[in-house]
């Protein structure tokens, strides 16, 4: 099973997409984002290609989208918490967004 990030982890890791967007979830560990696109195609794009990510690394988002608007939630179920699945799956979004 993939293991929660560390201290050292959430420094290097974490820190960046803290500075880019993403918000620590309040009274879980997991982060947030809201993504803004110029219509429902572009976001619903954006979710198609995330989708097809999720699936390859094994690691799914939670989500909810709203015409132009992603909301991501980004946790790893199996192991209660952030994990390198969920700083890699969230670097890929932001690289498709
Ligand atoms: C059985 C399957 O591999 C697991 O349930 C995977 C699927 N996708 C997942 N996605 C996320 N976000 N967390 C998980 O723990 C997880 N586990």
């Amino acid at each position: 099973m993939t293991a929660k990030l560390t201290d050292a982890e959430r420094k290097a890791d974490l820190a960046p997409l803290l500075a880019n967007g993403w918000t620590k979830t309040k009274g879980r560990d997991a982060i947030e984002k809201t993504y803004e696109f110029k219509d429902f195609v572009a976001a619903f794009g954006f979710m198609t290609r995330a989708a097809l990510w999720a699936e390859k690394l094994n690691h799914h988002p939670e989500w909810f989208n709203v015409y132009k608007t992603v909301q991501v939630t980004l946790s790893t179920h199996d192991a209660g918490g952030l994990t390198m699945l969920d700083v890699k799956l969230a670097r890929k979004m932001d690289a498709l967004a």
